[in-house]
């Protein structure tokens, strides 16, 4: 590989192949995927898979090209990729990123070893506090390696990214027609928290540094606004029986309740971070008419999954009813927590879920459970919202 600009994606997924191969295929940078599928592999080791960039008005096709991929079980070849590599990306999901750490860990100490200057491994996943959670994993493998773990990481920066775009996982029609097909909604805005780099960024239009606003304004505005509001429109719309979010959110009384839900914390934000009220409120109205996209075909189920992690403290709803507590109006947060309830209760949640919600809620504003209990139909356990 030629020094120049060459990006690893370790997770040729939604999110690899979607947007950040897009991205950086887009700017003429060489994309090397890294990914634990071997039959993917295989597909983009071709040189380019296709790509749609899908809006109610219509669908966009084009190729992504210039991308190869390693297989991670080549560690040997994974190790070498990250050594002489421009920058790094991760999106494999959370919970894989201890099995990126040895490969990841190995190529950048050779690097080190030969002087090979600084280095940035942004983390494009959905993860609260993951730059400290990698530099942890990266400083174990170095130590195992036998590697001064200090002096190594010292030259690397650990970047946490909000991606924002929605890629929802390919249809079985879109995988027959191409193993590697992504489709995905034209939104291509790459926040990057840019105090944390210790390379040059690279040259991608669309990534976005703001050195002047601290980035947890980024991972609080997407979890509070976006995807607490996106998983309000999903059990606002099962309970109405529709499966997809683009026809729950045409739901006009869908539509108010999830509009009321993402404008508080909107001006929550606002107030809490010094920003202009009008572009939070845009933000959220642009995110509502970006869930109605129909061509995307996102699921509730896609958007709603797993409602007792939703449900957890700091998570998506509590941490914007806290916020919102603080700065606004918590209330109309309510009836998407009580869904949420009704939810876990329906995936086999017991009493002592529920309790722990109630008592989180209570935690924030004394009187906040009780309105809850009542939305939901006036029992503590009860199973309807009105
Ligand atoms: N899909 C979406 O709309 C969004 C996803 N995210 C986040 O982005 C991250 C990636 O999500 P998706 O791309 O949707 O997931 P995905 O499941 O589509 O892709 C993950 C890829 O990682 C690969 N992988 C798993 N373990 C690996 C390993 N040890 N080494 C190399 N590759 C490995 C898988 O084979 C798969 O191709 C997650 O943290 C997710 O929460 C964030 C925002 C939007
Ligand atoms: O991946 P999770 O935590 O289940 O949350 C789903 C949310 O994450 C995204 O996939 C990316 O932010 C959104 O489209 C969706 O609102």
């Amino acid at each position: 590989m030629s020094r120049g600009n060459n990006v690893v994606v370790f997770g040729a997924g939604a999110v690899g192949r979607g947007f950040i191969g897009e991205l950086f295929s887009d700017a003429g940078w060489r994309v090397t995927f890294v990914d634990a599928d071997p039959e993917l592999v295989a597909v983009l080791r071709s040189g380019s898979y296709p790509h749609d960039t899908v809006a109610s008005a219509g669908t966009v096709r084009k190729y992504v090209t210039g991308c190869t991929a390693v297989p991670a079980q080549d560690q040997a070849a994974v190790r070498r990729a990250v050594s002489e590599a421009d920058a790094v990306f991760t999106s494999v999901g959370a919970r894989n990123l201890p099995r990126v750490a040895p490969a990841l860990a190995a190529g950048l100490a050779d690097r080190a070893a030969v002087d090979g200057g600084p280095m940035d491994v942004y983390l494009a996943e959905n993860l609260h506090e993951g730059a400290k959670l990698v530099r942890g994993l990266l400083s174990t493998e170095l130590g195992t390696l036998g590697a001064e773990a200090a002096t190594v990481l010292a030259n690397v920066g650990v970047v946490e990214c909000s991606i924002g775009r929605m890629i929802p996982v390919p249809t079985e029609s879109q995988r027959r027609e191409h193993p590697a097909l992504v489709a995905v909604e034209p939104y291509r805005k790459l926040p990057f928290d840019v105090a944390a780099c210790r390379a040059p960024v690279p040259d991608v239009p669309e990534l976005l540094g703001n050195p002047e606003l601290d980035f947890a304004f980024f991972t609080e505005r997407k979890l509070y606004v976006h995807n607490q509001g996106h998983c309000a429109t999903a059990y606002l719309g099962a309970r109405a029986g529709h499966c997809e979010i683009a026809p729950a959110i045409s739901d006009p009384d869908i539509l108010e309740q999830v509009r009321a839900a993402m404008h508080a914390p909107a001006r929550a934000l606002a107030r809490k971070y010094g920003q202009p009220q009008e572009e939070l409120i845009a933000h959220a109205e642009d995110l509502l008419a970006r869930f109605a996209n129909t061509a995307l075909h996102d699921t509730v189920e896609r958007v709603g999954r797993d409602p007792e992690r939703k449900l957890q403290p700091g998570e998506r709803f509590l941490g914007a009813l806290r916020l919102c507590n603080q700065w606004d109006d918590p209330r109309p947060l309510l009836p998407g927590i009580a869904l949420g309830l009704e939810q876990q209760a329906a995936q086999g949640g017991g009493s002592a879920a529920v309790a722990a919600v109630l008592a989180d809620v209570e935690s924030i504003s004394p009187g906040l459970a009780a309105a809850l209990v009542e939305l939901r139909g006036g029992s503590p356990r009860g199973t309807s919202q009105r």
